[in-house]
């Protein structure tokens, strides 16, 4: 872990040790960015150039006997989540990344958890899973992924199927839009999501791509996301501001594309303009094969 944090930017060391010991403790903790541009979109609210003294809320769940980590990845800024059953031990994790695969192993090891699944909310085109070598290392894990992924998973997820870790379990819920095989994992008792990229901290999932659609996507926020309890926190795939977490209440107030009408919301996304992620033409193909594609 020093050796990754020493070879980047201060301001990236400054985020990565901020969300190392700051988050996923009660109250708020302070994070750094690098003054990345604001997408089309994206409210301003959260000024990147200001962003060094800011201060996020990353208060988590008080699910009894839940033991939760959210863990970061600074180059293509994606959280990682590991939950686990404090009792029984059994872990889940959701979107490893293989940059950070012996950082995870280490903790898990660490934890003495028993990793049962790693999950994929959907075929990532930003990075590879680190899902298929995961597996190679920790003898019984099983990937799993939307079976509208078109990906290849021990486990093919669809709507209302259940994932347990002890007495814990992580509901699906399709939420297409941004690609066709895009779920959220609600916790048991709807205290927390994992939106993956269909809903970011006041953004969403780009939808020019990967079977993209944003009328799609509106509709999967709205009648999956916006409908759990206003206090359920918000867990995506990614941020690029150094935001860790929100609630359902704040971004169906907040959320600068998702609070317009159906119609604003898709002249938005077809006018973001994004270049395509660096990394597109290397991690679709090997997210189909969970991330063991020519290793
Ligand atoms: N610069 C990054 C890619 C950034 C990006 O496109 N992020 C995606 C999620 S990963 S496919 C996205 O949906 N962004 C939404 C937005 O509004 O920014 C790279 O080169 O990897």
């Amino acid at each position: 872990m020093y050796s990754v944090i020493n070879r980047v930017r201060p301001a990236h060391r400054a985020l990565a040790f901020a969300l190392r010991f700051n988050a996923n403790t009660e109250g708020s903790s302070c994070v750094v960015t690098d003054g990345r541009r604001l997408s089309p979109g994206v409210s301003a609210d959260v000024d990147p150039l200001r962003a060094t003294s800011r201060r996020f809320c990353s208060r988590t769940a008080l699910t009894q006997g839940l033991l939760f980590r959210q863990m970061f990845e600074l180059e293509s800024s994606t959280y990682t989540y590991l939950l686990a059953d404090t009792q029984t031990k059994e872990a889940v994790i959701i979107d490893p990344v293989l940059e950070t695969i012996d950082r995870d192993l280490k903790f898990i090891q660490q934890l003495g958890l028993k990793l049962k699944v790693a999950v994929n909310t959907h075929c990532h085109a930003d990075h590879i899973t680190s899902t298929g070598l995961m597996k190679k290392r920790l003898v019984g894990l099983k990937s799993a992924i939307s079976k509208f992924s078109g990906a290849s998973a021990d486990i093919h997820l669809s709507e209302g199927d259940k994932i347990t870790f002890g007495k814990q379990y992580l509901t699906v819920r399709e939420t297409p839009g941004h690609t066709d095989g895009c779920v959220t994992l609600v916790l048991g008792d709807q205290s927390m999501a994992f939106t993956g990229d269909a809903l970011l901290i006041r953004g969403c999932g780009r939808t020019d791509f990967q079977q993209g659609c944003a009328k799609t996507l509106y509709q999967s926020v709205h009648q999956k996301i916006f409908t759990l309890p206003d206090e359920c926190l918000i867990y995506p795939a990614h941020d690029y501001l150094g935001q860790t977490v929100s609630t359902v209440g704040e971004e169906s107030k907040f959320n600068p594309r998702l609070t317009k009408s159906l119609e604003e919301f898709v002249g938005i996304m077809n006018n973001l303009n994004l270049p395509k992620p660096k990394k597109i033409d290397i991690s679709v193909p090997a997210n189909l094969v969970c991330g063991v594609h020519e290793v």
